[in-house]
């Protein structure tokens, strides 16, 4: 596949040493005004870096943008007239509508928007996708991407903002969870070091376990609650300082903060 990433910045570059570390790449072209902090990327072979967007889009058959979105309108006026029928534009930026893609461009491309998450490094993405009518055709080359990268979910784009929330500022979210359950374990006894090996793995597999059975969380915290045991005990009064109603009340907060900047970046 020839990609390019159009702003090679925090999310830019997670997708490029996913699609790297996958051979998901005929060529990759990464975009950045100031090249200086990709030097990573210049030993890979297929793998080019170039501040001109032009270039990249011109050599490309799938064209990923990875910018802030008050640098996208432009970014697509002036480059509008390098699209044609074989590209598949995939837009991560967030709050960045069809509709205004549309506006700009018109309704003739095939038009992907993605929301990965910086998971995507090492192969672990949850991706959600939408896409305009033209991009009904190509949405399986999309998914065909994104899940050598991870897991994709194709939804409709009334979701999107929900999903940037779940899945994209959701692992700052789960940073802290583990972060944490870090500072537990060095407080009950364990060196700094190890306390992040214990609580890393810990939350790795419990992932896991619902990810291979399919269960309930429910199910498998009843197989851990020992009648009158410590985790009871620890789990309610987790709860009665609210740890569910925390976690519920702070993605509420960045839902609706998330709609407040669509109105006022872009
Ligand atoms: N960081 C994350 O975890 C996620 C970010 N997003 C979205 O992805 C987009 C990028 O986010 P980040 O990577 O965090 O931002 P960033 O600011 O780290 O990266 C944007 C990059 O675009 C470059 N750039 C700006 N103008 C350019 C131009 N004309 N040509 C080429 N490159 C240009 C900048 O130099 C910068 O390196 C945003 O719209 C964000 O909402 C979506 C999902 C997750
Ligand atoms: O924090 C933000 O606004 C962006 C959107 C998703 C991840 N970072």
């Amino acid at each position: 596949m020839k990609i390019a990433i159009i702003g090679t910045g925090n999310l830019g570059r997670s997708i490029a040493k996913g699609l790297i570390h996958n051979n998901a790449i005929t060529t990759l072209y990464l975009t950045k005004r100031n090249l200086e902090d990709l030097e990573f990327f210049q030993d890979y072979s297929g793998v080019f870096l170039t501040a001109d967007n032009e270039e990249a889009i011109k050599k490309s058959d799938i064209i990923i943008f990875a910018v802030q979105p008050a640098h996208f309108t432009d970014i697509l006026e002036t480059t509008k007239d390098l699209f044609n029928e074989n590209h598949v534009l995939i837009s991560t930026i967030t709050g960045f509508t069809i509709d205004k893609i549309e506006a700009i461009i018109g309704s003739d491309q095939h038009v992907i928007r993605a929301m990965p998450n910086t998971a995507i490094a090492v192969g672990k993405s949850m991706t959600c996708l939408c896409h305009n009518e033209k991009g009904t055709r190509r949405i399986k080359v999309a998914q065909a991407i994104f899940n050598r990268l991870g897991t994709t979910l194709v939804i409709p784009e009334t979701q999107m903002q929900a999903a940037t929330v779940v899945c994209a500022s959701g692992i700052a979210f789960w940073m802290r969870l583990i972060r944490a359950s870090t500072q537990a374990a060095i407080q009950l006894g364990f060196d700094a070091s190890e306390a992040q090996l214990l609580a890393m793995h810990t939350a790795e597999g419990a992932s896991s376990l619902l990810i291979t059975t399919g269960n309930h969380p429910e199910q498998e915290i009843d197989k851990v609650t020992t009648p009158k045991g410590c985790t009871i005990e620890g789990l309610n009064e987790m709860e009665h300082k609210g740890l569910s109603s925390s976690l519920i009340q702070g993605m509420i907060a960045s839902f609706q903060k998330i709609n407040t900047i669509k109105e006022k970046q872009i």
